[in-house]
């Protein structure tokens, strides 16, 4: 199994620390040392999916951003076309036991990081953001999309359950009639509907656009107090994180159990058959 790991560099004006598997810098972080806002970019072609080590190395570098004292977090994509794919469904197809635990007990953390993240967060979406993608924004504070592109959670589609902290995701930033309609339907939104619905709050022309709307975001919070935000912040979450924080090993056994299902792997395997041979047309 590869090892995430972290360095710090020193460049310029700015820190980057990357957090690294054997062939790429999964994920990227800099700190603007005027704002001192940290951009959190994911790295891992093609398509960002999260395997174990991309989510090992998304809470890594949370964890990292918030121990240097940042003042925010702005998520993002170094692939102009994708922010992310969700989870990467090779890791669901026919799991060893004990990578699979491992992998769950990560996507768990690496949510609660992120959704309970003491600092202001945002996410710069500037591509399709779909599934365990879509996640990540939702678990976000704010967010800024670029037109052209689509966003949502389509798992009962094909033939996938929704996790209750997946649900959860969904029902802190929407209303519930409407998470109940886009979940059951498996809706993708393009950046239009998006916004209608206030899944996202504004739409960029750029990623430098975008970037610049998310630390404006973070900028709002100046005149907080940055211990009185965070728990504050953690009080209003901490409901939707029940189930993660009180009952890991719950969620984790019900949702191991469904992963391996026959039911599951069988609409798994039809549904990565569609999508690989979508490229040999
Ligand atoms: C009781 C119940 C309790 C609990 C339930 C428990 C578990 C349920 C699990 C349900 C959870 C689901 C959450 C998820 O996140 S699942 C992931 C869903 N994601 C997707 O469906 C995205 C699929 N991808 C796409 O639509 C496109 O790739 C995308 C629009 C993102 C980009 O398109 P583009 O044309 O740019 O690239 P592609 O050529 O399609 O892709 C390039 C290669 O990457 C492969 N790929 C894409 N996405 C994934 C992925 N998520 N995982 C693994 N691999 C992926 C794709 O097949 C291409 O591969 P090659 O053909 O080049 O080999």
């Amino acid at each position: 199994m590869l090892r995430s790991q972290t360095k710090l560099f020193a460049l310029g004006k700015r820190q980057l620390c990357r957090s690294m598997s054997k062939s790429c810098d999964l994920t990227l972080v800099e700190v603007d040392d005027k704002t001192g806002i940290a951009t959190l970019t994911m790295n891992k072609p093609p398509v960002n999916s999260c395997n174990l080590e991309m989510m090992r190395a998304l809470k890594d570098s949370m964890k990292q951003i918030e121990g240097n004292k940042s003042r925010g977090i702005i998520l993002t994509s170094s692939n102009n076309k994708v922010f992310s794919s969700g989870l990467d469904l090779n890791e669901l197809r026919n799991p060893e036991q004990e990578r699979l635990v491992a992998f769950w007990k990560e996507l768990q953390e690496m949510w609660l990081t992120l959704y309970l993240s003491n600092l202001p967060t945002a996410a710069a979406i500037n591509g399709h953001a779909l599934a365990v993608g879509c996640v990540m924004a939702s678990a976000c504070e704010y967010r800024v999309m670029l037109p052209g592109f689509t966003i949502g959670i389509h798992a009962t589609k094909f033939g996938y359950v929704v996790p209750p902290f997946i649900v959860n995701s969904y029902l802190s930033v929407l209303p519930r009639p409407v998470v109940e309609r886009a979940l059951l339907q498996g809706k993708i939104f393009s950046t239009d509907e998006a916004q209608q619905i206030n899944l996202i709050d504004e739409v960029a022309n750029s990623k430098e656009e975008a970037l610049s709307k998310c630390a404006s975001f973070i900028g709002s919070f100046a005149e907080a107090n940055p211990v009185a935000r965070a728990l504050t912040k953690r009080q209003l979450r901490a409901e939707f994180a029940r189930t993660l924080l009180d009952e890991p090993e719950a969620e984790l056994k019900e949702s191991l159990e469904y992963i391996t299902s026959p039911l599951f792997q069988d609409s798994l395997d039809a549904y990565l058959a569609k999508l690989k041979s979508k490229n040999k047309k």
